[in-house]
């Protein structure tokens, strides 16, 4: 595509050079540059992108976007933005050719549940119509995912997904919309049909800073839907957005249990699964899933008042939400089919914690060993939080290590201890993972549920900065075999 093309609906403080030339690929790293590449210069968090523009230029880059004044001995064509983030949105955008305009695309965001409900509205939709993915499981077309680094990517590779999505016939994308990724210009430049919130939380912190700022990031999303916004009217910062949101154009749908103008009733829960009513404006439907867990009711009524948007039957919603087998590493229990049981779940915040955690409670007839740690270089406020949860619901709490990146995972564990109440719980500190659950197993006693929380679908572990293969699922059949041949 011609650059001048490219950048003709952009914002720009000064181009240098001829921008009549042909580009082939974009790129934001230098170490992806080939010939006929337009390569853009991200000032980033760790290093400065504008530092490998050399490299860029020795690899084949054709023309630069840079936010710096720079000096360059070849004549290639540089374009100054303020911004190259969002210069690089709307790049991407243009180049293949405003992609989301022909995409009916869903964004879901909030602190918790937006992957489970970005897998409950696809189970939904594609009992008629095929639906891509695009969220912390990677971006998925007709059952082949491509794994990505965010749960959010970068607006390059959402547009080239977008792109691959259109090519392959796909006509609903489901997006989980990061607040990072708001607020790093990602999604700039997204044609939103529907927008999605699920609940708020403290998390992130280190990022946003208060939780007033998460939660005008967040806000955003629902100024940039055409057609409706769903929000959870039982959460807090949920009601706060429907007030804010009262005078956009915008049609809001609301959810919840106390409240909303879709709502479940005659709740049942269980480890086996959840049963409930959803009263919806065209009728009321019973449902029964296999996937246990209070949260996963608010799961399924955002997803059934995505549908009930889009003007699906119920009687699609009610097939859609109970061939649901579970989503990957959320709330999965192991088919181990021992006198105790194991469940694996993605929760890492103290939200998450309080959810699951609470919904053992409700069904847990022996004891809750939870084994959890909390990530390194993230927020250290929810430490203390999820100690303290932890040991509210929990009788044994084993601390670990849960990604500790550049950190030492004995000094996230003494963050964690400030907060855990030794009063109602015991603990273990064990800071080898696969110790800490072997340490659980061996220990376990007939009822007892171990939960493993923190790395729900992932299958490794950043320890000092490295990446070790880490699959929980693996790791828990490798144990019960060695403690069955001794
Ligand atoms: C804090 C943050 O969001 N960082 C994001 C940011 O990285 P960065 O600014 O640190 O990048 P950098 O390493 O400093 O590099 C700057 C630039 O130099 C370039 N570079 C670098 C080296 C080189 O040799 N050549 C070169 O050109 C890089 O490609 C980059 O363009 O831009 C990258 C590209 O988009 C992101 O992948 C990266 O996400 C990191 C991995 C991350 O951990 N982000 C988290 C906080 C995040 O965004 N999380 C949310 C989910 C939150 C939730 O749970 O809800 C998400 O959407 O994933
Ligand atoms: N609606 C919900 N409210 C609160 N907790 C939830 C909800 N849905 C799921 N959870 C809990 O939070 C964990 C993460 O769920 P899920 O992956 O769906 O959320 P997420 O918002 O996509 O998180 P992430 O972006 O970190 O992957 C689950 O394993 C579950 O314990």
């Amino acid at each position: 595509m011609n650059l001048f093309e490219i950048i003709r609906n952009m914002d720009y403080t000064k181009i240098k050079g001829d921008t009549d030339v042909e580009i082939d690929r974009i790129v934001f790293d230098s170490r992806q540059v080939k010939e006929n590449t337009l390569f853009v210069a991200i000032s980033g968090f760790k290093v400065d992108g504008h530092d490998f523009i050399e490299e860029a230029v020795a690899n084949g880059a054709k023309a630069l976007v840079v936010e710096n004044s720079i000096e360059l001995d070849r004549d290639i064509p540089i374009i100054k933005v303020k911004n190259s983030r969002k210069a690089l949105a709307h790049i991407s955008d243009s180049f293949y050719n405003n992609p989301s305009r022909n995409l009916n695309v869903i964004g879901i965001t909030g602190t918790n549940g937006k992957t489970s409900t970005t897998y409950f509205i696809k189970s939904i939709l594609e009992e008629k119509d095929r639906v891509g993915i695009i969220g912390t499981l990677g971006s998925n077309i007709e059952n082949k995912t491509i794994k990505t680094n965010n749960t959010t990517p970068e607006s390059l590779h959402l547009q080239k997904f977008f792109n691959n999505m259109i090519k392959e016939k796909i006509s609903n994308c489901i997006m989980e919309v990061s607040s990072h990724s708001i607020e790093l210009n990602r999604v700039d430049l997204i044609n939103f049909n529907i927008g999605v919130f699920t609940n708020l939380s403290a998390e992130h912190l280190d990022f946003h800073e208060t939780i007033e700022n998460y939660m005008r990031a967040k806000l955003k999303l629902f100024y940039m839907t055409k057609d409706f916004n769903i929000i959870n009217s039982d959460d807090i910062y949920g009601k706060q957005m429907i007030k804010e949101l009262e005078n956009v154009d915008t049609k809001l749908i609301t959810y919840g249990l106390q409240s909303g103008d879709i709502r479940a009733e005659n709740l049942e829960l269980s480890v086996k699964g959840i049963k409930f009513d959803i009263q919806t404006p065209k009728g009321t439907i019973d449902i029964n899933m296999t996937t246990p867990g209070l949260f996963n009711i608010y799961n399924a009524l955002a997803a059934t008042s995505c549908a009930v948007a889009m003007g699906v039957s119920l009687e699609t919603i009610k097939k859609g939400l109970e061939k649901i087998k579970g989503v990957k590493g959320r709330f999965e229990v192991l088919p181990i089919n021992r006198e105790f049981d194991v469940i694996i779940d993605f929760a890492h915040s103290p939200d998450g914690f309080d959810n699951v955690l609470k919904t053992v409670k409700e069904f847990a007839q022996g004891r809750i060993v939870t084994v959890f740690g909390c990530g390194g270089d993230r927020d250290k406020t929810k430490r203390p939080k999820m100690g303290e949860i932890a040991s509210y619901y929990s009788d044994l709490c084993v601390l670990t290590s849960d990604n500790s990146r550049s950190e030492k995972t004995e000094d996230i564990i003494e963050e964690i201890l400030i907060g855990l109440d030794e009063k109602s719980c015991i603990y273990e500190i064990i800071p080898d993972r696969r110790k800490a659950i072997e340490y659980a197993i061996k220990n376990a006693k007939p009822k007892d549920i171990i939960l493993l929380l923190g790395k729900g679908h992932e299958t490794y572990q950043i320890i000092n900065g490295e990446t070790y293969e880490f699959n929980e699922f693996k790791i828990v059949t490798q144990i019960l075999n060695k403690l069955d041949k001794n």
